[in-house]
């Protein structure tokens, strides 16, 4: 049997290293790389940057609203950038942020994860705000097919902070979020090994703050906020501490403001300063 997609990640952080390219083609960005603000343009710009990350990272993340903007011919652009990154052996991690009620979640699922659909990923990112239970069809099918899901626990920005780190039963909603995809986790691989539902923190999170200071997960974690949030590459020992070995980090502006020309340097260097920082 192939492994599942926590280890999959597993094997891929420890080969390639934890930079995750994230393709966000934001207006800007299209302007300065001289492509269209249509469908084509963002299609243009997500096969650059898979060109350019493929060999020098393992994983990328499409954000799909930049897609979702130009409505159909966008996700017809998003499928083309989803295919030829898959194609080029990349981890796939569609940040959608789906959540819904677990009827209509599963359909989201069945969107993303199921293999041979239009829009098929290796990963999506979700929202547990309708209940972590919500998302159970989506960690079913996720694993039926070897993918894996992203809960989001404590993001990366500064509005989440009141909603995330308020408390029940003395603990905060992040707490509790992590504390249920962990059980869940548990409960579906052998000890040792990394479960397939991962987790989303971001690197700008304070841990204690955030009530998470004893989160010690066996299953990746998705770290957004390295690079243009402020985060770097020599922060990542401090900020997720033994936890830094399951940290995929996730930088889009900072990589994608190099443009088309320098895309692929700056894409080396930042491989070069987590390997640095990983030296000690
Ligand atoms: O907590 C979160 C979750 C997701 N994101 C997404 O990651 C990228 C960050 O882009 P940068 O240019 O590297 O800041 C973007 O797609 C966000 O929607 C996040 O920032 N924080």
């Amino acid at each position: 049997m192939s492994a599942g997609f926590g280890e999959r990640v597993r094997t891929a952080l420890r080969s390639s290293g934890p930079l995750c390219v994230g393709i966000d083609p934001h207006a800007a960005l299209l302007d300065a790389w001289g492509l269209t603000q249509d469908a084509a343009g963002v299609r243009e710009f997500g096969l650059r940057v898979v060109a350019a990350a493929a060999d020098r990272v393992a994983i990328v993340k499409p954000q799909v609203s930049f897609f979702e903007r130009f409505g159909s011919a966008g996700f017809g652009a998003l499928e083309d950038v989803l295919a030829e990154a898959r194609a080029a052996g990349l981890i796939v991690i569609a940040d959608a942020k789906r959540g819904d009620i677990g009827s209509t979640m599963d359909a989201y699922a069945a969107a993303w994860l199921t293999p041979g659909s239009p829009l098929e990923a290796d990963a999506l990112t979700a929202s547990p705000y309708l209940g972590v239970g919500a998302l159970d069809g989506a960690f079913a099918l996720a694993g039926q097919h070897g993918k894996g899901v992203f809960v989001l626990a404590a993001t990366s920005n500064r509005e989440a902070e009141p909603l995330q780190r308020s408390r029940q039963d003395d603990r905060s909603v992040a707490a509790g979020v992590l504390a249920e995809v962990s059980l869940r986790n548990a409960a579906a691989v052998a000890p040792g090994e990394w479960g397939s539902i991962g987790v989303v923190i971001g690197a700008t999170v304070d841990w204690p703050a955030a009530g998470i200071e004893t989160f010690a997960p066996s299953a990746p974690i998705l770290a957004p906020g390295f690079g243009a949030q402020g985060a770097e590459p020599a922060d990542l020992g401090d900020r997720f501490g033994a936890m830094a070995a399951s940290v995929i980090a996730s930088e889009s502006r900072s990589i994608l403001g190099a443009g088309p020309d320098g895309i692929r340097a700056a894409i080396e260097a930042r491989v070069a300063q987590y390997q640095e920082a990983a030296r000690g």
